[in-house]
């Protein structure tokens, strides 16, 4: 059965969905090995605002890397998508692109930004694509025209999981337009909830697959679920994934080297790596993997607030992670640079957090550090161009805003539509928060989530 897209006089809605910091484990995990990952308070927003009967144009308003761009509906190779050999009916299990729609899509994910540098213009036709393909699989040749307008507070290519952000929230937002999705509401039972992050979360992946190449799937599965997460890829199958229900309230701070970086690229290295070195590459992604196993066995029995042996095992735990994936040739001199900072100070464990090559370090301090310490430290980051992220760990995963009207009159009058321009024009991370950003407090009012709270934060 084919679903349509929903009908002209849809209300304005928005779903989020929170970006991830990978713990324990990345790069392995696309080995197979198990990795630890949490979702985080930084997150994406897709504001979906349903256009007249007689416009029948698709318009992707991607505004944190500026991709503007518009379709003719009946432009768009649904032949090719909905073959009836091929069609992807809305409850299929999709692990893996299929060439000849790749092929379809090419020349309309490639008519965006033609005018653009090479490097940002790969950029703009990675999120067109992923775009395309799921909107194309889900959506039908009826559809009525839509924008899609996203914002993001996470910043892009940095290893916090932004595409993997961006992909469950074009999921969730396509399957709630063909209706295959009921809910989130609170009394919703919780194995229905769980099934409906899993639909969620397997489309997720198809888009992760347009934008990465050979993504584990962790980034995705955490995002879309939230809190925190054990996940381990299975040669066939869907990959095993454990809610942690006790994950520890860490002592973390989250540096940003600025240095911009592809996850497909640096995924690549390690694929070459293991191509050129197979017996020692395996042994290296082998002791992530016992790494991260490690850390869960530990987890149970942990109480790190105060309980300095649990939070120095972890602390090694980290050390050794980054040494590996040092080895693994993904680090980065400024990488090295924070984790030479903490060292010198002695008051903690670093290590570099998603793909590497740039991005995000974590440090988790050790137990009964000043505040003067750490603020001397973050100063020395500041002063060296690094950039400090305040975070949460164990956020809300995927959630929605059905109508996205204002509740509470804090930012627009109780019941105005949050429209596209005031959305599209909120000023930085901090215009984004306060107009929408689910981790204000007076914001998640009318924020509905499939995930459960399972652990306090
Ligand atoms: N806010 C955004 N708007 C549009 N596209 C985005 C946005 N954030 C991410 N993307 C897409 O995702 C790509 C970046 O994904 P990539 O996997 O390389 O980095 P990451 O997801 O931030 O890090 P990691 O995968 O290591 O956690 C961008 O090139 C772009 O195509
Ligand atoms: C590097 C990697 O392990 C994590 C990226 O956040 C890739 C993946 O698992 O898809
Ligand atoms: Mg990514």
């Amino acid at each position: 059965m084919e679903r349509k897209l929903s009908s002209p006089m849809a209300p304005t809605f928005m779903v989020s969905a929170p970006g991830k910091a990978i713990v324990f484990g990345e790069h392995a995990a696309v080995y197979g090995k198990p990795a630890i990952a949490a979702a985080i308070s930084l997150r994406s927003y897709l504001l979906v605002t349903t256009l007249s009967k007689s416009r029948r144009t698709v318009q992707l308003n991607f505004r944190d890397i500026g991709l503007n761009h518009t379709w003719e509906i009946d432009t768009l190779p649904w032949n090719v998508f909905h073959q009836p050999s091929k069609k992807r009916f809305y409850s299929s299990v999709v692990d893996s692109l299929d060439s000849e729609f790749l092929e379809a899509i090419m020349p309309h994910a490639q008519a965006v930004s033609k005018h653009l540098p090479e490097k940002q213009r790969k950029i703009h036709i990675k999120s067109a694509t992923a775009f395309l393909y799921l909107f194309l699989s889900l959506g039908s040749s009826k559809s009525p025209g839509f924008i899609y307008t996203l914002r993001s507070t996470i910043p892009i290519g940095a290893g916090l999981g932004s595409s993997a952000s961006v992909c469950v929230c074009l999921s969730a937002a396509l399957l709630i337009q063909i209706r295959a999705l009921a809910g989130p509401h609170p009394d919703q039972p919780l194995e229905e909830a769980e099934m409906q992050i899993e639909h969620i979360n397997r489309w997720a992946f198809v888009g992760e697959l347009c934008i990465h190449g050979d993504p584990s799937g962790v980034d995705n599965t955490v995002s879309a679920g939230g809190k925190a997460v054990m996940f381990q890829r299975n040669a066939s199958g869907p990959p095993s994934v454990i809610r942690l229900t006790k994950f520890p309230k860490l002592p973390l701070l989250l540096v940003d080297t600025q240095q911009p970086r592809s996850t497909a690229i640096q995924v690549e290295k390690v694929k070459t790596l293991k191509t050129n070195h197979p017996e020692i590459t395996e042994i290296i992604l082998d002791g992530i993997g016992k790494i991260a196993t490690s850390a869960l066995e530990l987890m149970p029995s942990a109480d790190f607030s105060g309980n300095s042996d649990a939070l120095g095992h972890w602390g090694t735990l980290i050390g050794m992670n980054h040494g590996f994936l040092v080895s693994l040739g993904v680090s980065h001199p400024r990488l090295e640079r924070i984790r030479e900072l903490v060292d010198y100070a002695n008051i903690g464990w670093t290590k570099l957090t998603g793909a590497g090559g740039g991005g995000c370090a974590i440090t988790l301090f050790r137990p009964d550090i000043e505040d003067q310490t750490i603020e001397e430290l973050e100063q020395k980051f500041s002063a060296e161009g690094f950039q400090i992220y305040e975070i949460i760990l164990g956020a809300d995963g995927v959630g929605v805003l059905w109508p996205a009207v204002f509740r509470n009159g804090t930012n627009g009058k109780a019941g105005e539509e949050i429209d596209q321009k005031m959305f599209e024009n909120a000023d930085g991370v901090e215009g984004i928060n306060q107009l929408v950003g689910v981790g204000v407090q007076e914001n998640r009012e009318g924020w509905e989530f499939w995930t459960r709270d399972v652990f306090p934060r």
